[in-house]
């Protein structure tokens, strides 16, 4: 059988496999959290990684695998819990990061169309529910959150790819993860959710034109971020507010934690801008994932120096 390989696009079993070997391997800077289960009954699995203490740290919260096709973002999430367990203790800032903090990792969001894009349809977007009234399958879980829900740059019709969902949360991947950053929102000080692809570090808004309260210091933050990255092979990036940089797109879990109070927060669309898009070479995944870390890691560190 296949093993588990950080340059390599992992089965879910391969992850599920990996999460439990890296937690009983790394005890004192890794936990595993099982917050609830996928339409299909998968486990929705969080990764808690810092230096272990007994009073509660002010947190950051990162999801991959939010669309099942998106395969280089989970690749993203794994290499960067390898970089934190390997790194901490001589890499000064990802030390004093995970010092002062914890980083909640989700490797895998929407488990149940990532299986899916595996085992029937690489290019499936949304999740895997039964929508009643209809033969057509999943919600967009990015146009699911309840932020300007369905107003703008989402579909009504559940055969849509950027179908909306009958309510607000009416997944239960958004509502779990909803409840635990609502239960967690005193400590959850930044929020990052990593898709592909486009080489863009969005911020809110998107499901308006107006500019967020934090924007210049967003976007101050945002660029920043992005120098680092390039600066390591040239990849360039665009920062700005998803509505005017993407699209407008209603719904989304990055405007939902900034309306919630989360000031920081971010959405990565990683390589490419297109030559390969969703079906990015294994060759690219760790140059993808050593560039991203620097502008996670420079995020991160911002976060931790305004606390
Ligand atoms: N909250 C919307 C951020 C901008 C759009 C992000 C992309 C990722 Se594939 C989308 O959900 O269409
Ligand atoms: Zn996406
Ligand atoms: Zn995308
Ligand atoms: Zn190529």
């Amino acid at each position: 059988p296949r093993a588990h390989s950080y340059t390599k696009y992992n089965t879910w079993s391969e992850i599920e496999a990996w999460i439990d070997s890296t937690a009983s391997a790394n005890p004192t800077l890794v936990s595993k959290q099982v917050i609830g289960n996928t339409f299909e009954g998968r486990p929705l699995i969080l990764l808690k990684i810092g230096k272990s203490s007994t009073s509660t740290k002010p947190a950051i919260f990162m999801d991959c695998g939010f669309h099942a096709r998106e395969w280089i973002t989970p690749a993203f999430c794994q290499w960067f819990v390898k970089e934190a367990v390997e790194t901490y203790g001589s890499d000064t800032e990802m030390t004093s990061l995970l010092n002062d903090m914890d980083v909640y990792v989700m490797p895998v969001f929407n488990v149940d169309g990532y299986v899916f894009s595996h085992t029937n349809n690489r290019m499936w977007r949304k999740t895997r529910s039964k929508i009643s009234g209809t033969s057509c399958i999943g919600t967009d879980p990015n146009r699911n959150f309840d932020a300007g829900w369905c107003t703008i740059g989402a579909s009504s019709d559940p055969c849509s790819d950027t179908f909306c969902g009958k309510t607000p949360e009416s997944e239960i991947e958004t509502k779990t993860v909803a409840d635990f950053i609502r239960r967690n929102k005193s400590t959850i000080k930044a929020y990052i959710t990593v898709h592909s692809y486009s080489q863009l570090l969005l911020f809110p808004y998107s499901y308006t034109y107006n500019l967020a309260a934090h924007h210049s210091e967003l976007l101050t933050v945002a660029q920043g971020a992005t120098a680092a990255l390039t600066s390591l092979y040239g990849t360039r990036y665009t920062s700005g507010p998803g509505a005017a940089t993407i699209y407008p797109a209603a719904g989304g879990s990055d405007d939902w934690a900034y309306d919630l109070g989360i000031k920081y927060s971010y959405t990565f669309e990683l390589r490419d801008t297109g030559f390969h898009g969703f079906l990015l070479p294994e060759s690219q995944i760790k140059p993808t994932c050593e560039e991203t870390m620097l502008a996670v890691k420079y995020i991160a560190t911002h976060v931790k120096n305004n606390l």
